[in-house]
C-alpha cells in the first residue's frame, strides 16, 4: 500500500544554525511531491529526516500514521536515491536491481522474476544480463530507480537524481519517471533546485527558502498565485515593482512607484501604508507602440538598456525602479523591432496579471 508522510511542527538545527524551521505538511498517499528551492534552504535535510538518516530536533515524522521517531532507516517503508546512484558496475543490470532483496534473503528464481518485472517497468526488457558500464546515462538512473523499487518501498525519496545528466536527456527523463510513478502509484519525493523539473513532474510542490517552507500548491498555482515575494521571484521571471500601498478596492491594490501608480491583484489583504511590490510577469507585459491609445492605467515609460535576439522573439529590457531591470519579450514579426537601446518606450499591462504581495527577499538570479 502506498503511504502518506506527515510533517508536524519539524525542527532540525546543526548547533546554533537552524536548516529547516518549523516546517507542517501533510504528503498524500501515491502523491508526486517536490521540494524546490536554491541550494542550501534545506530540502535535503528534510529528505534525510523522512528516510531516517537524521531525526528532527523538534517535532514529529509520520509514516502511514506511524511516529518514525527512533526507526531507523533500514526499518522505515523508504528508499532513497541520490544523485550519485552508487550502482554496481560489476555487476549485471538485473543483479544491480535485485540487491536490496538478495540482502533481504530473497531467492535466485524469486529474486530473478522481479528484476524482469522492473526491466519491464523502465522499458529495459530483456537487458538483465548487461553490464551497468554498459548502459546511457538515462538507462542507469532507470537501473537506480528499478533497485529502489524491489524493495516495495512505500515512499521513493528522489535527491536530485537528474542534475548529473545533460539537458536533453534531463527532460526526457521527467516524462519517465513521472510514468514510472504512475505506473506503480507509490509516494514520491522529490528534491530538486530546477524548477523546471518541479513544474512539469509534481501533483504539489514546496517551496523552499532558508529553512521555511514558503508555500505549498500545485505549479499553476505556484507559478500564477505566489503568496510571498520569494516565490514570485523564484519560480519563473518576474519584474518587481516596490512602493507603498495607496488605495485598496475589492480585490485590487494600487501602490505609488517611481513609475506612477501601479495596480495589481490584492491576493494577501494589503492594507494602505503597506510596503508592497507589484509583480509582473515578462508575458504580462507588452510595448505600447505608436498607433495604440494609451491605456488609463498602468503604463510605465523607461529607457531600454539591452535587446536581444532570441529568433522567434526579442527579448527587451529596460530601467526598473531598482537595480533591477524590467524584462519582457516581443516577438519577432519579421523585421525586428523599431525600438534601439538608449530610446524611451511605454509599456503596460493588464491589472487582474499583476499581483500586489507583501515587500520581502527575492530569490537571487
Ligand atoms: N550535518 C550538518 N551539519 C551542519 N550543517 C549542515 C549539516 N547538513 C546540512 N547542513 C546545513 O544545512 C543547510 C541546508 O542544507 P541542505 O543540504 O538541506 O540544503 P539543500 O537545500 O538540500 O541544498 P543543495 O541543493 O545544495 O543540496 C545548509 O546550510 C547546510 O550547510
Amino acid at each position: 500500500m502506498s503511504s502518506g508522510v506527515d510533517l508536524e511542527h519539524v525542527t532540525i538545527r546543526f548547533g546554533d544554525f537552524t536548516a529547516v524551521d518549523d516546517a507542517n505538511l501533510a504528503i498524500r498517499k501515491g502523491e508526486f511531491f517536490s521540494f524546490l528551492g536554491p541550494s542550501g534552504c534545506g530540502k535535503t535535510t528534510i529528505l534525510r529526516a523522512v528516510s531516517g538518516f537524521n531525526e528532527p530536533t523538534e517535532g514529529t515524522i509520520r509514516i502511514n500514521g506511524s511516529d518514525m521517531r527512533g526507526i531507523g532507516p533500514n526499518k522505515r517503508p523508504t528508499a532513497l536515491i541520490f544523485q550519485n546512484l552508487a550502482l554496481f558496475p560489476l555487476m549485471s543490470v538485473a543483479d544491480n536491481i535485485a540487491f536490496g532483496l538478495e540482502v533481504e534473503g530473497v531467492k535466485y528464481i524469486e529474486r530473478r522474476r522481479r528484476a524482469e518485472e522492473l526491466l519491464d517497468l523502465i522499458a529495459l526488457s530483456g537487458q538483465g544480463d548487461k553490464m551497468v558500464s554498459e548502459l546511457s546515462g538515462g538507462q542507469k538512473q532507470r537501473v537506480a530507480i528499478a533497485r529502489a523499487l524491489a524493495v516495495e518501498p512505500e515512499v521513493l525519496l528522489l535527491d536530485e537524481p537528474l542534475s548529473a545528466l545533460d539537458l536533453k536527456l534531463r527532460q526526457h527523463m521527467r516524462s519517465e519517471l513521472r510514468n514510472i510513478q504512475q505506473r506503480v502509484g507509490i509516494t514520491f519525493i522529490y528534491i530538486t533546485h530546477d524548477q523546471g523539473e518541479a513544474l512539469t513532474m509534481s501533483d504539489r510542490i514546496a517551496v523552499m527558502s532558508a529553512g521555511v517552507i514558503e508555500q505549498v500548491g500545485d505549479g499553476s498555482t505556484i507559478y500564477n498565485e505566489p503568496e510571498t515575494a520569494f516565490v514570485a521571484s523564484f519560480v519563473g521571471e518576474n519584474n518587481p515593482f516596490y512602493g507603498k500601498v495607496v488605495k485598496v478596492d475589492g480585490e485590487y491594490a494600487q501602490i505609488q512607484n517611481k513609475f506612477g501608480l501601479l495596480r495589481g491583484r490584492n491576493t494577501q489583504d494589503m492594507s494602505v501604508g503597506d510596503s508592497a511590490i507589484l509583480f509582473v510577469r515578462p508575458e504580462a507585459l507588452s510595448l505600447v507602440e505608436g498607433n495604440d491609445t494609451t491605456p488609463a492605467e498602468n503604463v510605465i515609460e523607461s529607457t531600454i538598456l539591452a535587446e536581444e535576439f532570441e529568433g522567434p522573439s526579442i527579448h527587451i529590457h529596460m530601467e526598473g525602479d531598482t537595480e533591477k531591470r524590467i524584462s519582457f519579450s516581443v516577438s519577432n514579426e519579421g523585421k525586428g523591432t523599431h525600438l534601439k537601446v538608449g530610446d524611451t518606450a511605454k509599456i503596460c499591462f493588464e491589472v487582474n496579471r499583476a499581483i500586489v504581495l507583501p515587500e520581502g527577499d527575492l530569490a537571487d538570479e
